[in-house]
Formats: structure tokens, C-alpha cells, sequence
């Protein structure tokens, strides 16, 4: 089986959906290798399907959904594309995608040094909305935007809400928002149709916790750790804890990020009762520091899958 999934998800690449032998299928239908792996189809519908309405399905299907996050740009937008669409072939259920930015003061030193990359690369909004505009159509996993507030001001909320709308993405996270100014944020992606996820962390008071779950779409993300992204030897048990408080007041999927790289994090956040994982920095890294992009994208893919098989 592994070598099933190591070819197709390869093959994705490798070929332009057309030649590809497994683009016979109708352009909806998903391929199912096994009874436990299904491949979205490169050529699979625009997904219409939201955060939240991926969350049900995985539900239903007693699933924890995948959400690794990757930093557009780095090492170069081409190489975003082809990540995306491996993410997505290799069973990513929400990819979330960095748009890279001066002062990430929430991230680590991996995610700074690849939003420097990509910075210095030249990479900006318009470029990333371009790329996004061709590459969406071909995934079949939905997309969260990730954008510190300042830029998303600078270009005008609504003019933000519906760019980002229109290349297809459906969430988006905004990790500096204070609770009290999500509210034009969140009026914005309503009309849009965009899921803005909110965040609480180890620190949050309960009360503040509340609101900022009520308030979320799509998901609630909880922070697993005080600090900023980036790998970690063990994930907190605190996070046990963080996620029956939630639970207690919503019944909106929990996903679990900062800090999660190996397959012995994943299985303990989802015994612990995460409805998703996150994971970011240990992508990241592998994308941004390989020798080739096309190092990278293998790495990328082994370690996808890797994470993947550990939630089956
Ligand atoms: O990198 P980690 O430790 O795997 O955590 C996920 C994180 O990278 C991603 O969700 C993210 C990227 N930038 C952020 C800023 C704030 C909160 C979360 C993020």
C-alpha cells in the first residue's frame, strides 16, 4: 500500500492531469486505492465543501482531520503550487497557507526565516491570489488563508475579503486580531462566505475563551503551548485539559496546533479528543531548507505521509 500511495501521490506531479492515467474518472470522482486511502483527483471539482462542513464529514466518518500549514513564496511560488497539490493528493483535509509578512511576531525562527525567503523573493499578495487562481480549481481539500492583521488594513478588509474569495479559499486565520476588533473582520468574510478561525491558547481566561469560540468559524484553533510556532520535543498534556474546557462549551471542531512534528504527537493530541492537527514549522522547514525544490516536495510528501497514516 505504501507504495501505492508513494506512486500516486508522485504521479500528481509528475504528469499533467490529462496524461495522467487516473485522470480517466469523471472530473468529481475521488479515486479509492483502498478501503483506507482515498486520492482526491487532481482534476477534482472546485471544493465547494467549507472548514466546517469538512469537519461533519470527517466526523461522520469518525475522522481527525490533517491540516498542515506551509509559508507561500518559499522557496518560490512555484514550488508553493506543486506543495499544495502534493498536501492535497497525500490526504491533507485543510491546508493552511502563510501569507509572508515583515514582523511575524507569533512565529518561530522557521517560519520567520521562510517568510524572509519568500519576502526576499519578491513574493506579495497579488502574486500569491494569481497563483491561488490557477492552483485551487485543482485541489479538492479547501484552503484557510494566514495573514497578520496589518496587511489585511493596509489593502482594505473588504477589498481583502473579496480577493480572497474569488481565487476560492475559504478561511482564514489572523493570528494578531484582538477578540474586540474581530468584528469588522468577521462581518467582511460573512458576506464572502469566508470561515475566520479564531484562536485561544493555554493563557486565555475562561470567560475570553468563550467568547472568542462562540465567535470562530469553521474551527476553533487552540494554541498548544505559550510561545511562538515551531517543532517541539512532546507536545503539552495541558492540551487535554485545554480541549475538554472547550468542549464543555461548544460542540464546533477543536484543531490542535504549535509544536506538533512527529507521528507520536499526532496520536496524542487525537487520544486527547482533537477534531484536527496542525502542523506547520516541521513543513516548512523541509520545504524551505532542502537543497532542490524538488527535494523538498519529496520530503514534504514522506513526511505528509508519515503524519497522515499516524491519524488513521
Ligand atoms: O509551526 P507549528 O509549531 O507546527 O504550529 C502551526 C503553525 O505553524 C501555523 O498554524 C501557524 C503559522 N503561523 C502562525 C502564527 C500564529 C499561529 C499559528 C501559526
Amino acid at each position: 500500500m505504501a507504495a501505492a500511495l508513494k506512486a500516486t501521490c508522485f504521479l500528481q506531479l509528475q504528469k499533467k492531469p490529462q496524461d495522467n492515467l487516473l485522470s480517466r474518472p469523471s472530473k468529481t470522482q475521488s479515486i479509492t486505492i483502498s478501503a483506507r486511502t482515498t486520492f482526491k483527483h487532481p482534476m477534482a471539482a472546485l471544493s465547494t465543501v467549507g472548514l466546517a462542513e469538512t469537519f461533519t464529514r470527517l466526523r461522520k466518518q469518525g475522522k481527525v482531520a490533517f491540516i498542515p500549514y506551509i509559508t507561500a513564496g518559499d522557496p518560490d511560488l512555484s514550488t508553493t503550487a506543486e506543495a499544495l497539490k502534493v498536501l492535497d493528493s497525500c490526504g491533507s483535509d485543510i491546508i493552511e497557507l502563510g501569507v509572508p509578512y515583515s514582523d511575524p511576531l507569533a512565529d518561530g525562527p522557521v517560519i520567520q526565516a521562510a517568510a524572509t525567503r519568500a519576502l526576499a523573493k519578491g513574493t506579495n499578495f497579488n502574486a500569491i491570489m494569481s497563483m491561488l487562481k490557477e492552483v485551487v480549481p485543482q485541489l479538492s481539500c479547501p484552503l484557510a488563508l494566514f495573514s497578520y492583521y496589518n496587511p489585511i488594513l493596509k489593502r482594505g478588509v473588504e477589498k481583502f475579503m473579496s480577493t480572497v474569495k474569488d481565487v476560492g479559499v475559504h478561511g482564514l486565520v489572523v493570528p494578531d486580531v484582538p477578540l474586540e476588533e474581530t468584528e469588522i473582520l468577521r462581518n467582511e468574510a460573512v458576506k464572502n462566505n469566508i470561515e475566520l478561525v479564531l484562536l485561544t491558547t493555554p493563557t486565555t481566561p475562561t470567560d475570553r475563551m468563550k467568547a472568542i469560540v462562540e465567535a470562530s468559524e469553521g474551527f476553533v484553533y487552540l494554541v498548544s503551548s505559550v510561545g511562538v510556532t515551531g517543532a517541539r520535543a512532546s507536545v503539552s498534556a495541558k492540551v487535554e485539559t485545554l480541549l475538554n474546557e472547550i468542549k464543555e462549551v461548544t460542540s464546533k471542531p477543536v484543531a490542535v496546533g504549535f509544536g506538533i512534528s512527529k507521528p507520536e504527537h499526532v496520536k496524542k493530541v487525537v487520544a486527547w479528543g482533537a477534531d484536527g492537527v496542525i502542523v506547520g514549522s516541521a513543513m516548512v522547514k523541509l520545504l524551505g531548507e532542502a537543497k532542490s525544490p524538488e527535494e523538498g516536495l519529496k520530503e514534504l510528501e514522506t513526511l505528509t505521509k508519515s503524519l497522515k497514516s499516524a491519524l488513521l
